[in-house]
């Protein structure tokens, strides 16, 4: 099985691709548009290829769509916008659910992308959908609103110290490595801060030497209560006070100062479900604290010579931006 995706709907499906493989006994790649281009996969027709965007109107993706029919390669497409451009160039399109998110950088859509294809996995499971994986879904599901609470209190008292605009690194493994990713992007888009992501041991082979006491580091845990995460997190201290560590290690003990104390979840493939709410609320909370949805002037100068959405995409933002006010009044 092919992912193909850009930006937040690459991520999301990141965070699930090790959940797909379980569940089908098949391997799956996620990849962007532009290495499927560049010859970057063995793609032909016995391949599963599934293009993910959210708008339907990422010229990248169109193009990917464009290489697949040139190529006689099917595809099913998955997007929040049935009648975006991309459907003209799909083969099939399906709604994956989002629903009407105005806001130009996803958040809705990954949650809901995860949901989508962890639904779609214990389908395509060759045991169909077991009672007991079901029950650990909605569990997990309903655990999130812990982990809204949790971070609420969590970006109150740490306000201050989250505003300061430095540097900043995500750092997991597995499906959180694709919640590090969307971390650093939410914080590049929403409050335009340097940021970038590693998988825990990548991050000690070398990007950890540039750290001095004026980065962050967020700590994205995993499940095995063994693990390395919790060494590294201890020693992060001596070069900075700006460690912020996601971990359900502390359930029962008493939670540290910088400790984002999470529920467990049964299986590292539904940890995203409770590690991504936490760094979207956190790169929403303080981009309205800082003030930072707003990009420069050069930006947007910039942004208007480089399309990388198809020409009616803006008119097409607020006509969803027009039904979700109307959804919100009902
Ligand atoms: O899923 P889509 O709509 O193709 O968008 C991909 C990416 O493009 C952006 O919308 C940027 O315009 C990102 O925020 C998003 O992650």
């Amino acid at each position: 099985m092919v992912l193909v995706a850009s930006g937040s709907s690459l991520n999301g499906a990141m965070m699930v691709a090790q959940y797909l493989m379980k569940a089908t006994g098949k391997n799956v790649i996620t990849i962007t548009p532009e290495s499927i281009l560049a010859g970057g996969a063995l793609i032909d027709e016995h391949s599963f290829v599934i293009v993910i965007s959210q708008s339907g109107a990422s010229t990248n993706i169109i193009a990917a769509l464009k290489y697949f029919q040139d190529e006689g390669i099917e595809t099913v497409s998955l997007t929040g916008n049935i009648e975006s451009p991309m459907r003209e160039y799909s083969d099939r399109i399906f709604d994956y659910g989002v629903g009407n998110e105005y806001v130009d950088f996803v958040t809705m859509g990954v949650q809901t992308l995860v949901e989508f294809f962890l639904m779609f996995g214990l389908a395509l499971g060759s045991d169909g959908i077991s009672e007991s994986t079901l029950k650990d879904l909605g569990n997990t599901i309903r655990d999130q609103d812990t982990v809204i609470n949790t971070a609420e209190a969590y970006i109150k008292k740490h306000k201050l110290q989250l505003a300061q605009q430095q540097p900043a690194f995500f750092v997991g493994n597995g499906p959180n490595y694709g919640v590090a990713k969307e971390g650093a992007l939410k914080f590049q888009e929403a409050l335009k801060r340097p940021a970038m992501y590693y998988e825990p041991e990548e991050f000690l082979h070398g990007p950890d030497m540039q750290l001095s006491p004026d980065y962050t580091v967020f700590l994205l845990d995993d499940l095995n209560t063994a693990s390395r995460f919790d060494e590294v997190f201890t020693a992060l201290h001596l070069i900075t006070p700006n460690i912020h560590f996601v971990t359900s290690r502390y359930f029962s003990e008493k939670v540290p100062n910088d400790v984002i104390n999470i529920p467990g979840a049964s299986s590292s493939e539904l940890v995203p479900l409770l590690t991504l709410p936490v760094i979207q609320l956190i790169s929403a909370e303080m981009a309205d604290i800082g003030q930072t949805w707003e990009t420069t002037p050069f930006f947007a100068e910039f942004d208007q010579k480089i399309a990388i959405k198809t020409q009616d995409y803006q008119k097409e933002l607020k006509s969803i931006q027009q039904e979700w006010e109307k959804d919100q009044q009902k």
